[in-house]
């Protein structure tokens, strides 16, 4: 352990702390208790050593602001598994650092603004996939759903829509598949990237034991179906009239001097919107689902809020949020519930940094605990889903500094917006036009989530009655 490093628990030679974690995940099912467990023991600050790589795992709301705030630490690891999906290079945004990751995330933003991003436009497409929904729900007729699939394709459409300019129907098997794929790919390991990262030599003893089999299949069936869309555009590439984001970045490759756009880097670019695009909202909107259908005293509420403010003879708009204050802070709730992103996407120190009174040597995974921020004593009565903690006696919305869902400073989340939005909309879109309602017979649906780089919902099924 290097001088000055924060306190974790002993080593052992050559795994470090690979066993403590090991044995304490066994024993607490999911890793962010395990971290959550061993901070409590050791401190805000914890150090771990993980075969040859130093992890500090950050708690509380003032460091895990420093860490997200400090350019020291806006550095992402470049583990094995972070690179494995990316061709072995630190390309792309999500696990990309450095000049480079700078340039791409503001052309990357750039882009996707110019194609719609934030703009009405990009409301009536959400707007427009959440009456295909509730359509595709009607035809059920009553019927039990099994919602955790639900939303995948809508919320493919819409991020798709700006970057290939594509749109599936809800029922289009292909797209269902490459869903499933990348579902999939979130559950074979955590975020911390378990023994791919910290013991990969692995991959060529036991492949299949450690996920390293199933993630490189299912990789190389998500690259197949991004070289294809790819390539269409390129064979239909107008320079003068591009028409979307891959369009734009095969013209400015066309037209760059220092070649460091190159044909894998946009496709790790694709990769990372659709995959940090699609999971992540819709594993909080099937959570959202699960707590409106548990709590029929939130659902009653939501639903005389839309009466009131919306009605049904017309469909919700991103500008009722201002009217709909409820459902705002039933949406944070849920946010802050389900914590779905439980570690956040690690950071890593880019230098030796001082942080609290110990230093941070250069390299460092550094795990920011979320799930923890959000589900802690902050909140007096963590466990229950309650809106009405956003909520002041007058009935305005509370903007809680313990909560960020989506992540904080330079490297905070890009979708925001969209993902906002989009839940916003799907939300009020299924409540205007239908009860929720667990089928007859069968237990509440569990809150107790899937582990995965994602917390998942378990699988549960709805029936959804016209309203009207
Ligand atoms: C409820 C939905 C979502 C949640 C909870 C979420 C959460 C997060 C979090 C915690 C981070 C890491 C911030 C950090 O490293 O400090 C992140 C980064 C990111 N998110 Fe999201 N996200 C969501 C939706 C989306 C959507 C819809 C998109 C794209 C369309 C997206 C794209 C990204 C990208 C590209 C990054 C990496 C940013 C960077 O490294 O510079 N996310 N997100």
């Amino acid at each position: 352990r290097p001088p000055a490093y924060p306190p974790g628990p002993g080593l052992l030679p050559f795994i470090g702390n690979i066993l403590t974690v090991w044995y304490n995940h066994k024993k607490l099912k999911y890793r962010h208790k395990v971290w959550q467990t061993l901070s409590q023991k050791y401190g805000d600050i914890l150090g771990l050593q993980l075969g040859s790589i130093n992890v500090v795992v950050v708690s509380g709301k003032d460091y895990i602001k420093e860490i997200s705030s400090r350019e020291v630490f806006e550095g992402r690891p470049d583990g094995f598994f972070y690179l494995m999906r990316s061709f072995g290079k630190k390309l792309g945004i999500v696990f990309a650092d450095g000049p480079y990751w700078n340039k791409r995330r503001r052309t990357v933003l750039k882009y996707l603004k110019h194609y719609g991003y934030g703009s009405k436009a990009m409301e009536a497409q959400i707007s427009e996939e959440c009456q295909a929904l509730t359509k595709l729900i009607e035809n059920s007729a009553g019927r039990a759903i099994c919602v955790n699939k639900l939303f995948n394709v809508c919320i493919v459409n819409v991020v798709w829509r700006l970057v290939a300019g594509k749109r599936y129907e809800l029922t289009d098997e292909r797209l269902k598949s490459l869903c499933d794929l990348i579902t999939r790919s979130f559950k074979v390991v955590d975020m911390s990237g378990g023994v791919l990262n910290f013991l990969p030599f692995l991959r060529h003893i036991i492949p299949d034991l450690i996920g390293y089999t199933e993630l490189m299949n299912i990789n190389h069936s998500i690259y197949a179906y991004l070289k294809e869309v790819i390539e269409e555009h390129r064979t239909n590439l107008d320079d003068k009239n591009p028409r979307d984001v891959i369009d734009a970045f095969l013209i400015e490759m066309k037209n760059q001097e220092d070649k460091t756009l190159t044909a894998e880097e946009l496709q790790v670019v694709c990769l990372d919107l659709l995959e940090a695009g699609v999971e992540t909202v819709s594993n909080t909107a099937v959570f959202l689902l699960l707590y409106v259908v548990r709590e029929q005293r939130v659902q009653d509420r939501l639903q005389m809020e839309i009466d009131k403010e919306i009605g049904h003879s017309r469909l919700p708009a991103l500008s009722d949020r201002s009217k709909l204050i409820y459902t705002e802070a039933v949406l944070l709730e849920a946010l802050r519930i389900s914590t779905i992103a439980a570690m956040g996407i690690p950071h890593m120190a880019l230098e030796d940094a001082k942080l609290g009174k110990y230093i941070i040597p250069k390299g460092t995974f550094l795990l920011l605990a979320f799930y923890d921020l959000h589900n802690g004593k902050h909140w007096k009565d963590p466990t229950v889903f309650r809106p009405e903690r956003f909520l002041t006696k007058e009935g305005n919305l509370i903007q809680d500094d313990w909560l960020m869902p989506f992540g904080t400073g330079r490297r905070r989340c890009i979708g925001e917006g969209l993902a906002r939005s989009e839940l916003f909309l799907f939300l009020t879109h299924i409540l205007q036009k239908f009860r929720l309602k667990v089928p007859e017979g069968t237990p509440q649906p569990s809150t107790v989530p899937i582990e995965g780089v994602t917390l998942t919902a378990q699988e549960f099924n709805i029936i959804f009655e016209p309203r009207y």
